[in-house]
């Protein structure tokens, strides 16, 4: 089955990879399930709870991605006593057992417990997303500090990574990386078009040293069906190479990408080399320049390995610290008539401004008075004077409604261009400093190379004009030269001459003169 990062489906199905996308920056992500696989007692199957409610997996099945999604009315008080404490010492190993029968294809749908229907609570909603690379990099449960998108997206542009590509990344970490460069290779999945001499189909191989890492890391990778295109090896990379299986003889990846997030990379440099006649494999493609990055927290690793690079003949060096920004655009509006735009600051922005809004006030203020003068006389004047709230006043400023405050929302502005346009870059932006070293190994090139390329496109002309071109020449053949384009010339102006003569003289010249 394709996978849900690269070909998801048009509607969300059981086992795939779902993001619930509750704010921007809180996304959490779900294999969706028809069943409570790990048994937490919900009678409505399997459910995600969240900040914003509780979510059935029932209610999220068979939705087209990018769906909104309202939470559900769900029981999470009464399940507590239907599930077992995972205390050490109690055995919960019926309750795998019961999800892995529930499981198991010989179960018909009749013969599986029948959910509870989700009601619609007003708690909130949720949209349902498919994974991809940078969703998952922002959800994942992290096992180690990850390279975020800001990063893995220059990385991946600076080592020409492409359909196609093979890349070998080391460690593997929380697979935050592996993720995007499994999308960045892929060129179709190798069951459905095997690789042909043409055609090559994207690898990554993938090298982690932890052991929990690297099981947690291969499940996601199938549970996320990258499993033809992302190849995770339990390695020591600094002792044992980059080679598939075998250390020392082992397949090699014929990687034409490397990227080390490794403490000491240069440390695992001295494998990253060309085939010699009498050193190990190469885990490099030897025909293609090979482009290598390198990632690290502080300096002092980043002079380390660029003075390691430069040993082992790597070429075009460079350095480069990732400073993402994020940049907030919005309108801010000042001033008393900036009351309809969101985010708007309701001060007076000149002392103009203000003078005229305390005139208005002032003004306010007088016909208040009066209008309160008028009225005790002609409440004194009648006889059955009771004392009571005056029903026409403003409630807020005790005005009456004709003094009440006229709404500053009467420009013929639309509130989208009021205000003055700002940006600002937004301070917390998940990331953290990586200097980038990045350098190209180019092919090996022997004299047979050369020679096997000369005669493949020969270029003989140009070869005897640059050899001519380089050739001093004597001084007699200088002179016979010479000679040469004088007789040339002289030739030349004789035959000038003859044309621009009358034609009878050319006739006269041509025959023969008689003497008698
Ligand atoms: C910063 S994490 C990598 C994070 C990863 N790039 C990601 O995006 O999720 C560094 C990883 O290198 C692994 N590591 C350290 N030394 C190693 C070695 N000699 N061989 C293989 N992996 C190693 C660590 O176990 C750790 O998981």
């Amino acid at each position: 089955m394709p996978s849900p990062f690269i070909s998801p489906s048009s509607v969300s199905q059981p086992d795939d990879l779902a993001i619930l996308h509750l704010r921007r920056d809180l996304l959490i992500p779900t294999i969706l399930q028809t069943h409570d696989d790990e048994d937490l007692g919900y009678e409505e199957g399997k459910v995600t709870n969240t900040r914003f409610g509780s979510f059935p997996h029932s209610t999220l099945l068979g939705k087209p991605w990018g769906s909104q999604i309202v939470a559900s009315v769900v029981d999470t008080g009464s399940r507590g006593r239907r599930r077992l404490s995972k205390k050490p010492g109690n055995d919960t190993r019926h309750l795998k057992r019961k999800a892995d029968e529930l499981d198991s294809p010989g179960i018909s749908d009749e013969a599986k417990p029948l959910l509870k229907p989700a009601i619609a609570a007003s708690s909130g909603f949720i949209h349902l997303l498919h994974p991809t690379p940078e969703s998952w990099t922002a959800s994942l449960p992290h096992r180690t500090q990850v390279v975020y998108t800001p990063d893995y997206s220059y990385i991946l542009h600076r080592l020409r990574v492409r359909p196609g590509s093979t890349i070998i990344e080391a460690g593997a970490g929380s697979g935050s990386f592996t993720h995007a460069a499994a999308r960045a290779v892929f060129d179709g999945y190798p069951i459905e078009q095997p690789a042909t001499k043409k055609r090559c189909l994207g690898r990554v191989y993938s090298f982690e040293f932890h052991t929990q890492r690297v099981e947690k890391i291969s499940k996601e990778i199938e549970q996320h069906r990258l499993g033809g295109l992302v190849e995770v090896t339990h390695r020591d990379v600094y002792n044992d190479g980059f080679l598939l299986g075998n250390p020392k003889t082992g397949a090699s990846p014929n990687a034409n990408a490397v990227f080390l997030d490794l403490p000491a990379p240069w440390q695992a440099l001295k494998h990253l080399v060309r085939e010699s006649p009498s050193g190990p494999r190469s885990p490099l493609d030897p025909s293609s320049p090979v482009h290598i990055c390198t990632f690290s927290p502080c300096l002092e690793q980043a002079q380390r390995t660029i003075s390691t690079l430069r040993q082992q003949s790597w070429l075009s060096i460079s350095m480069v610290e990732v400073h993402h920004k994020r940049i907030e655009v919005r309108r801010e509006g000042y001033g008393l008539d900036s009351g309809s735009l969101r985010g708007g600051t309701m001060f007076p922005k000149s002392v103009d401004e203000a003078i005229s809004k305390l005139l208005v006030a002032e003004d306010r203020a007088k016909q208040f008075r009066e209008a309160q003068i008028v009225q005790k006389e002609s409440l004194e004047a009648t006889p059955d004077y009771k004392t009571g709230e005056n029903e026409d006043c403003d409630t807020k400023s005790g005005l009456p409604d004709k003094f009440a405050t006229v709404s500053s929302s009467q420009s013929q502005v639309p509130s989208v261009l009021q205000g003055r346009l700002v940006h600002r870059t937004e301070p917390e932006l998940k990331t953290h400093t990586s200097y980038l070293v990045f350098a190209v190994l180019p092919c090996s090139w022997s004299e047979a190379d050369e020679q096997r390329c000369r005669q493949s496109w020969p270029s003989g002309n140009l070869t005897a004009q640059i050899e001519e071109m380089v050739t001093p020449k004597s001084k007699k053949e200088l002179k016979r030269e010479a000679y040469a384009e004088r007789q040339r010339q002289k030739a030349q102006q004789q035959q000038q001459k003859t044309a621009a003569g009358s034609p009878q003289q050319g006739k006269q010249e041509l025959e023969p003169k008689k003497y008698n």
